[in-house]
């Protein structure tokens, strides 16, 4: 199982599953409601001869036939009855549930902490307020599913199982608030405002948040004063407080676990919220755009419409409508049962890891995987003037919600990973320079941000961001550092072309000061 939550490709499946598993704990209902038919049915039989025989026992019993058939009824009958009772009505329809609940693509504990992470990823970015959340509002915009008590609690539980106590306390909020006003039209075991109020508690507790722990765990035994966890909390806190009064230790007007943000996370959040100088695809109407057409004599013929970036180092440009809806629908189908969750290169193990840096799933494809590389193959050529004979593979990938792929360099640095740049360089070079094709529209989120430059490229289905990645002299250009923000609404689908140095003598020769 790799993280069900990690692409939204692998959701759609999750419908599938569910649909499959409604139907056969329906067959499980059904086959019990038959049984509980025949039941009554005995029953009613049952009754309908005793009431007969109770308003004259005597002349019942007396009669040698309805002796004998009372006799009947209980010495043999019952021995039936109860074994048919005890019997399982749907025991093949319990086997299947348990088949698909158990099998190794049915989502798992790890798969909700996974969502987790997605969502704080979203909290801390785009500042979302479980408050909002709780009502079906995603950054001021409405949508028709809010979330359940027992949504914000598991979001909440889990936050605090990996730390996150200050996102954890906001969810609790939430829950308790929500459970407040749901009525109570879903049946849930094992979950109640109890359960919300003692993990609130944990979470106060493990932030040494004394005296508001101390305030849930009396709203704990106004609800239920025979609450065990409560009854023994509010010792142990009273006399932690009474200990710290003692000591002159005092909690008072402090902020209890709030996340710290260094600069450089802040400046990726404020790029992903849309804060930078530089937004493209511009979305004004009186955008602007040059057509290329040197490079090729193609191009001449079918300019492309490009918008720059940068002028400056690094050189970064968008191609507008460069892929067409029919090739990414054939892309999107070719990917789809093949993505595998992406991994990073880590120079600790030298190898490539699932890391929480980039969370989306991806699949590889080279020229000869489908007509279609190619001919897009020979595009990249055109739109460039660089060889793709070095490139690297191309790289399909699709995000969930709250997938990101955290601040990196595209290319090697030396000597900070050597490794990893020996490992794959020595032969091709470098990766000189970066397209990256998104193909597909993204609702809110998923922006891609260059915080050195204060740009931020929204996804725009059919179109490229290019870049250089190497100064002229060969060496890395840390300007390009970038991240794709977490999604925040949608499905972010892009596929990206890393292109080697080494390719590249004929297209771009080596300036005097390269060394
Ligand atoms: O998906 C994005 O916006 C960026 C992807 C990226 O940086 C990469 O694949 O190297
Ligand atoms: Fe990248």
């Amino acid at each position: 199982n790799d993280s069900v939550a990690t692409s939204i490709s692998g959701m759609e499946m999750l419908l599938d599953t569910e649909k499959k598993i409604l139907m056969i704990f329906e067959g499980y209902i059904k086959a019990n409601e038959a049984k509980i038919e025949i039941l009554k049915r005995k029953l009613e039989e049952y009754q309908i001869e005793n009431d007969r025989a109770i308003i004259d026992p005597e002349k019942y019993v007396t009669n040698p036939l309805s002796s004998f058939s009372l006799i009947r009824r209980l010495a043999s009958d019952w021995k039936d009855l109860m074994q048919y009772i005890e019997a399982d009505a749907g025991e093949s329809f319990l086997t299947q549930l348990k088949t698909y609940t158990t099998s190794s693509d049915f989502p798992t504990s790890e798969d909700v902490t996974e969502a987790v992470k997605g969502f704080i990823r979203i909290q801390s970015t785009y500042k979302l307020k479980p408050s909002d959340a709780m009502n079906g509002i995603i950054n001021g915009v409405q949508y028709d599913h809010a979330l359940h008590s027992k949504d914000l609690y598991e979001m909440g539980s889990d936050a605090f199982s990996q730390g996150f106590y200050y996102y954890a306390d906001e969810w609790f909020k939430a829950s308790l608030a929500k459970h407040d006003i749901e009525d109570s039209e879903y049946i849930y075991f094992n979950f109640n405002k109890e359960t919300i109020l003692e993990k609130a508690i944990d979470n106060k507790f493990a932030q040494k948040d004394y005296h508001v722990a101390l305030k849930y765990t009396t709203q704990l035994l106004q609800h239920n004063d025979n609450n065990e966890k409560g009854i023994t909390l509010f010792k142990d806190i009273e006399q932690i407080l009474a200990f710290n009064a003692l000591r002159n230790i005092t909690n008072e007007g402090k902020v209890f676990g709030e996340p710290s943000t260094d600069p450089e996370t802040e400046s990726f959040e404020r790029g992903c919220r849309g804060d930078y100088s530089k937004i493209r695809p511009r979305l004004s109407p009186e955008f602007s755009c040059h057509f290329v057409t040197e490079n090729h004599p193609f191009l001449k013929i079918a300019p492309m419409k490009v918008e720059v970036i940068n002028v400056e180092e690094p050189y970064m440009a968008i191609f507008h409508d460069i892929v067409s809806d029919k090739e990414i629908e054939t892309l999107k189908t070719l990917a789809k049962p093949q993505l595998k969750r992406a991994f990073v290169y880590d120079p600790e193990s030298k190898t490539s890891i699932a890391s929480s840096h980039r969370t989306s799933k991806f699949a590889w494809y080279s020229d000869t995987d489908d007509d279609l590389f190619p001919i897009l193959t020979q595009r990249l050529e055109d739109m460039t003037g660089l060889s793709m004979s070095t490139s690297e593979q191309f790289q399909v990938m699709n995000y969930g919600i709250g997938g990101h792929y955290a601040t990196h360099k595209d290319y090697f640095d030396e000597p900070e990973n050597l490794e990893g740049f020996k490992y794959t360089s020595y032969k091709i070079g470098n990766r000189i320079a970066t397209m990256l094709f998104y193909i597909s529209d993204v609702e809110q989120g998923g922006f891609t941000v260059f915080p050195s430059l204060l740009a931020a490229v929204k996804p725009k289905k059919g179109t490229c961001v290019f870049w250089y990645n190497l100064k002229p002299n060969g060496n890395g250009n840390p300007k390009t550092n970038h991240a794709a923000c977490p999604v925040l609404v949608g499905s972010k689908w892009v596929f990206n072309k890393w292109i080697r140095s080494n390719g590249q003598m004929f297209a771009k020769p080596c300036p005097a000061d390269y060394q």
